[in-house]
């Protein structure tokens, strides 16, 4: 039996166009929109892509998108100065510097420069000490906060369900293991070092892959019934020559066959990031200016 297809896209849609109401309620009661600062230094062209498609769901939704394009050779200092004039801003609510950046500046310095309350990527060591304290003033990281909005979804209350996270980054495997915790998970985090993977995994009724390595999830490793969440975007070359495709940290066509529910890639936990990114705009702003965010924002 193939598993239920979870489609994030789908997800993604609903809760924009939700988000676009929220958005209309807050300009109707401010009368100014909720705005996102971008920042691209560079021209890496995945980036570029990236931004496009965050700034244009961000103008879909009714919020204004504020753009800010830097040569390559922009020093850091000259990044630091503008970050600086948008934690100033008052028509500002969200800051997004766009990674990665280019060699000559250092990622931690510059996302310490954001404002907490400003930081809708949740990357600022406050909003990372917030999320594991249970600070509901964290802004969380837009990657899990979609993941953990496509299993609840999926399997509704989480609470004692044992959640095996692959991967320990500051941006998504991290910040996933603390959102599962806060749900009443078991939980593990695994990584390139953990012994018996293939068995720990197994033992996951939830499995979270964010590793970077293309399919390295095999169908054996995943236990009957299991809810797959596929955090992987890896290109890789595709049959036709000079073509490349999209693959994920799971191998789906075998996950499929074992799993409850899986994400496919594309289609799956990357439609719900940039989702989350207009809902954690939303949410800076309504602190910001005061008012109390709709329930369940
Ligand atoms: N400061 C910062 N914040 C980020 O949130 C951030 C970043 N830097 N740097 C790069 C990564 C990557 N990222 C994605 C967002 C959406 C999709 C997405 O929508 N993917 C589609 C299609 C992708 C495609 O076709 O290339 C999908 O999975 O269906 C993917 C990846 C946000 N990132």
């Amino acid at each position: 039996m193939a598993a239920t297809l979870i489609d994030g896209k789908a997800a993604a849609a609903s809760l924009r166009e939700r988000l676009a109401h929220v958005a209309g309620f807050f300009r109707a009661s401010t009368g100014r929109p909720a705005a996102l600062a971008t920042v691209l230094v560079g021209e890496d062209p995945a980036s570029a892509v990236y931004i496009r498609s965050k700034r244009s769901a961000t103008a879909e939704a009714g919020m204004e998108s504020l753009h800010h394009a830097l040569p390559a050779d922009t020093s850091q200092a000259e990044l630091l100065a503008l970050i600086e004039r948008l934690n100033a801003d008052p028509a500002v609510d969200g800051i997004l510097v766009q990674l990665p950046l280019p060699s000559q500046m250092d990622a931690a310095l510059v996302i310490s420069a954001i404002d907490p309350d400003k930081d809708v990527d949740g990357f600022h060591v406050v909003n990372a000490g917030r999320l594991a304290v249970g600070d509901p003033a964290a802004l969380v990281p837009c990657t899990p906060l979609g993941c953990l909005h496509l299993l609840k979804a999926t399997l509704g209350d989480l609470s004692g369900r044992h959640a095996v996270v692959i991967g320990r980054s500051n941006i998504v495997g991290k910040p996933m293991a603390m959102l599962l915790l806060s749900e009443s998970c078991t939980v593990t985090i695994a990584h390139s070092r953990t012994r018996d993977l293939p068995e720990v995994c197994r033992s996951a009724g939830i499995l979270v892959a964010a590793v970077g390595r293309p399919e390295m999830v095999r169908g054996d490793w995943i236990k009957p019934g299991a809810c797959v969440i596929d955090v992987g975007i890896n290109r890789v070359p595709a049959n036709e020559p000079g073509k490349t495709r999209l693959v994920g940290d799971v191998a789906f066509a075998e996950a499929t066959e074992v799993a409850g529910a899986i994400t496919p890639v594309p289609g799956g936990v990357g439609p719900m990031t940039i989702a989350m990114l207009l809902r954690n705009t939303l949410v800076a702003a309504h602190r910001r200016a005061g008012l109390q965010a709709p329930e369940g924002l």
